[in-house]
């Protein structure tokens, strides 16, 4: 058995985790950890008050602490489901333990110091794991994951953006003269658990924000290697992405080209399903691990559809995906 630590296990990410890690065959969870001063400290996980669907599965108590010493002594892996600069701050000591760092933040997405005063507020100080880090978009980079120490787990966004566009850019069908438009409507779990007025349950609506400032957008346009405009949105439900994106497709493309293409990246790629007709919603994907890809094409324009649990494939699930393809393990393992 592999021994996992959760770092910020009650938070929405932290408990999917716990609950996915709790299924797996191969892994003991070692332990649950929130910060020094948690007002969760020493709670159960499962306890009414925090996510009361663990109850009698994963009925451990979290632990706070900035500490680790005391319980680092035969961690192989841990999950850091924590805000970004704390990540960012805590990743180098559990790597220099040797530990296998699955990081759900964005704090080692992007090689690049100017992104992180520019878009994450804080300047980074850990360019050599930066360099290691191998970005977890499970479907694309499963042979660098599997050599891997640290894996920066693609946020919620990127994952539903990159995904139906991968297959089109590398099969050469769009007509990158126009730029990919990414529309997309996440549910205020998106936010994390922690209360504000902005993700109160009266004052969400549907609206759009982070309006050419949001930091996915470089981290898509990163790692898709194309430029993109993204606008995210927030919408009055809990869980889950729905995107729809519009490009423009190279003259003489047929639909017929576009289910090739992604059939061709994903057929053999059980979290990701593809529509062959009509699209996704929502209710396809919240609660399961899958990213779904439906789309329309008219003469060269194109609007795809992809649809991800926020919290699933955009956090946890991909999370431990990564891990079982780190580990050799089936992909799906305690996934589905
Ligand atoms: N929510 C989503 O849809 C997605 C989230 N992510 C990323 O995953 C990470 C976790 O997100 P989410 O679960 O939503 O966040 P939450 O706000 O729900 O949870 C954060 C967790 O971190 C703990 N925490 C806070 N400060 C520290 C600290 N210094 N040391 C240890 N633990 C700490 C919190 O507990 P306490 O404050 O009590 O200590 C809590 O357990 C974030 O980086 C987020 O950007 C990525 C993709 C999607
Ligand atoms: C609704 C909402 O607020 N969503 C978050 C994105 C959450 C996510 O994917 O994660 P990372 O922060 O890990 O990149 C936001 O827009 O900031």
């Amino acid at each position: 058995m592999l021994k996992a630590l959760i770092v910020g296990a009650s938070g929405y990410a932290g408990a999917q985790l716990a609950h996915y890690l709790h299924k797996h065959p191969h892994i003991e969870i070692a332990g649950l950890t929130v910060s020094e001063k948690s007002q969760d400290a020493g709670k159960l996980i499962s306890d009414f008050d925090l996510h009361p669907q663990l109850k009698g599965l994963v009925d451990l108590p979290l632990l706070a602490t900035s500490d680790y010493s005391s319980i680092i002594n035969d961690i192989d892996i841990v999950f850091l489901a924590t805000e970004h600069s704390v990540s960012h701050d805590i990743a180098p000591y559990f790597l220099e333990q040797g530990c296998v760092v699955f990081d759900l933040s964005g704090a080692f997405r992007v090689n690049s110091a100017s992104f992180y005063t520019d878009y994450y507020g804080f300047s980074h100080q850990h360019q050599e794991w930066l360099d290691k880090a191998v970005y977890g978009l499970a479907e694309w980079n499963d042979t660098q994951i599997k050599q891997a120490q640290l894996v920066a787990v693609p946020g919620c966004y990127p994952t539903a953006s990159q995904l139906p566009l991968k297959p089109l850019l590398a099969e050469g069908l769009l007509d990158t003269s126009q730029w990919p438009v990414i529309n997309a409507v996440s549910g205020v779990s998106g936010a994390g658990r922690k209360a504000s007025l902005k993700n109160h349950f009266c004052e969400v609506s549907l609206h759009a924000y982070g309006l050419f400032t949001h930091r996915h957008q470089p981290e898509i346009a990163t790692h898709l290697g194309q430029e993109v405009i993204f606008t995210p949105h927030l919408g009055s439900f809990k869980q889950g992405i729905h995107a729809t994106i519009t490009c423009r497709v190279k003259d003489d493309v047929t639909a017929n080209d576009i289910l090739a293409a992604l059939n061709k990246y994903y057929a053999h790629k059980p979290l990701v399903r593809v529509y062959q007709h009509d699209w996704p919603a929502l209710k396809s994907v919240v609660g399961l691990p899958f990213c779904d890809i439906g789309f329309v094409l008219k003469g060269n324009h194109l609007i795809l559809i992809s649809v991800e649990d926020n919290l699933l494939k955009g956090a946890a699930a991909q999370a431990v995906q990564c891990m079982n393809i780190r580990f050799g393990f089936d992909e799906t393992l305690s996934l589905l």
